[in-house]
């Protein structure tokens, strides 16, 4: 009945406080049973006026001795349900965090975040009952009816048998109703984390959908959400309603029955009068343990529905625990590179995925061949959605399950562990994330241990440090997603974070669109100074950023339909040549280089004599 040995085996070291719950409870009822047996025997003296005084000084120092034994006992089951349920909350959301750091980067391809925080949160609060409260009351109530048959059986045979076969009543009762409640708690729990996750994007867009006056139909749409959560939770209360009732009827039919068994063998002499009484006071004691644990089933099986949930995400298959290094010789070589979204894949991720392959999906890269030299600029150009971001995305190691090759230095990436590619790897994307919290703290996440020195300089390197200065300097505080900077302040921000990090490769995937043109030369020119000591990759719509690289690949619906430099590329006349020539004339820049604001401009020059230096 709800022992799930899987989820008591996860938290093993609840069991000696369940234990302990026991105990204390069976230690209450034995002190319970003792001043029964005193009273009883007192009452029946005093009706046959056989007492003295001693019979009542004894009795009252029984009862005084059983009441005190009964609070602390009550006090000991109440700590031990405490300590059971905070080991339960401990263990299980320890296990749930090392498992979401074991999936990855690319958790979200399995699971969702809304339902990893439901489940993290309600999920294991449901739990804290169950071992708590479900599992010591459930080993009790089948203890304690034994306890009192046994003694019972002393006083009269026939009322200890009636009481105790009227007991298992309650669980035949809880048991009819479980399928039933199962299904239904099943199906409650998945209408909780839809609601949940619409709640949560909702709230996350909702300047979008102001924006676009479309927040009355979301709210419709929410609306209707939790109408089927208001619903499927009436529907579990009001089953869990009837089953208590039904619970009651047996456990109050069942004393009476016992106590008129008591009182019918009285009349009939078989039964002293203090056996009889000691039998009618202990007649609730026998069905109360077993009630008690008919309440608590329901908020257990709650917690059971929870659990397969928890399991679920704990049991997602990992990707093989990996051993390799990042090799100094970092050249990244991509051979017949092949990759594919899971089938249901969103940026979101997939409901617990059973299926956590990328084959079946749409294939998004077709066979993809490149080459990032050590120390070389590289850019990936291309139309929207020909796979530039999933290109990243895969030399990150986030797409997991590729096809084809990706060396770094001799070292297949799928072989090497995520901490280094991410130590070794640093990925600058046209979202990054910034923290509430002070400039500084955010810049520490790219170098802990830099000086205050040290974060200026970066800071000024991006233009950033006059900003700061005029205001709180590196304790300037940041909103969430520092929204309280504008667009270009925080990718410079993003990109000072990023230089400190110091990696050997460096990602860029539209780091500098829509910013503005300040802000975006400012990061352009880092960019170039930062190749020809970095592997620099650059990801970029805009050609006019990429004209300085070494080389650049063109790709095109997941394919590389050309790659050379700049000028190889418009002399070739193909793909490139015609986005060149469409850019060139939208932007009206003609065929001069770009001009940053400070006066420098990036051309073939800045490339020559990035290689010259190289050379020298
Ligand atoms: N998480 C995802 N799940 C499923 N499909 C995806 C996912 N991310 C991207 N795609 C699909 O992969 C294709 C390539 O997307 P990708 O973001 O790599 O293109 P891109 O070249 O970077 O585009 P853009 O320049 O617009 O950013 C698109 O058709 C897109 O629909």
């Amino acid at each position: 009945m709800m022992i799930n040995k899987r989820l008591i085996g996860t938290v093993s070291e609840s069991k000696k406080y369940i234990a302990g719950n026991v105990a204390a409870q069976w230690c209450s009822l034995a002190a319970n049973i003792v001043m029964m047996t005193a009273v009883t025997g007192l009452l029946a003296s005093l009706f046959h006026k056989t007492a003295d005084k001693n019979n009542g000084f004894l009795t009252a120092a029984i009862a005084a001795a059983a009441v005190m034994v009964r609070y602390n006992c009550t006090l000991l089951s109440s700590r031990m349900g405490y300590l059971s349920s905070k080991t339960v909350k401990k263990t299980l959301r320890e296990k749930i965090y090392e498992k979401l750091l074991r999936l990855g980067a690319s958790y979200n391809e399995q699971v969702k975040t809304s339902e990893v925080v439901q489940v993290a949160v309600e999920g294991v609060e449901q739990l804290e009952t169950y071992f708590g409260a479900y599992l010591p009351q459930f080993f009790y109530a089948m203890l304690a009816p034994l306890t009192l048959f046994s003694c019972l059986c002393f006083v009269n045979v026939p009322s200890a048998v009636v009481l105790f076969v009227c007991v298992p009543l309650i669980p035949v009762s809880i048991a009819a109703v479980q399928t039933w409640a199962k299904k239904l708690l099943s199906k409650y729990w998945g209408q909780y984390t839809a609601l949940g996750d619409t709640f949560l994007e909702n709230l996350q867009g909702l300047t979008t959908l102001k924006i676009y006056q479309s927040d009355s139909f979301k709210n419709e749409e929410m609306n209707r959400e939790a109408e089927k959560f208001r619903r499927i939770t009436m529907k579990v209360l009001t089953m869990q309603l009837n089953s208590i009732t039904v619970m009651d009827l047996i456990a109050y039919g069942g004393a009476a029955l016992g106590v008129i068994m008591a009182a019918t063998q009285f009349r009939a002499g078989n039964v002293t009068l203090s056996g009889c009484l000691l039998v009618i006071l202990l007649s609730a004691d026998f069905f109360i343990p077993m009630r008690q644990l008919g309440s608590f089933f329901h908020v257990a099986m709650n917690g059971m529905a929870a659990s397969d949930k928890i399991f679920r995400l704990l049991d997602l298959p990992e990707a093989e625990e990996k051993t390799g290094s990042f090799p100094q010789d970092c050249k990244i070589v991509c051979t017949g590179l092949r990759f594919s979204y899971g089938e249901n894949s969103s940026d979101g991720g997939n409901s617990f995925n059973e299926d956590n392959s990328s084959c079946g999906g749409r294939e998004i890269l077709h066979g993809i061949s490149m080459q990032f030299p050590k120390g070389g600029f590289v850019s990936i150009v291309g139309e929207s959605g020909c796979g530039k971001s999933t290109m990243a995305a895969v030399l990150m190691g986030r797409g997991r399950g590729y096809g084809g090759s990706v060396k770094i230095g001799d070292k297949e990436l799928s072989d090497i562990r995520e901490t280094e590619l991410m130590k070794n790897i640093t990925y600058v994307s046209n979202q990054s994330y910034l923290f509430k919290g002070t400039v500084k703290e955010n810049l520490l996440m790219g170098k802990p241990d830099a000086s205050d020195q040290e974060l200026w300089e970066i800071l000024n390197r991006v233009n950033l440090a006059g900003f700061l200065k005029s205001g709180g300097g590196l304790g300037t505080l940041l909103t969430e997603k520092a929204s309280n900077l504008s667009g270009g302040q925080r990718q410079r921000l993003a990109l000072a974070r990023a230089l400190l990090h110091d990696s050997p490769v460096y990602i860029f995937d539209e780091a500098t669109s829509n910013i503005d043109v300040e802000s975006e030369n400012d990061i352009m020119r880092e960019i170039h100074a930062l190749a020809g000591q970095k592997t620099v990759i650059l990801i970029s719509h805009r050609l006019a950023s990429v004209t300085v690289s070494d080389n650049i690949y063109v790709m095109d619906k997941g394919n590389v339909a050309e790659s050379g430099s700049h000028e190889e590329l418009l002399a070739g006349g193909g793909v490139y040549a015609k986005l060149w020539d469409t850019q060139q004339s939208l932007e009206n820049y003609g065929n001069s280089p770009r001009v940053y604001l400070d006066g420098h401009s990036a051309g073939v020059e800045d490339r020559d004599r990035r290689k010259d230096g190289a050379a020298g």
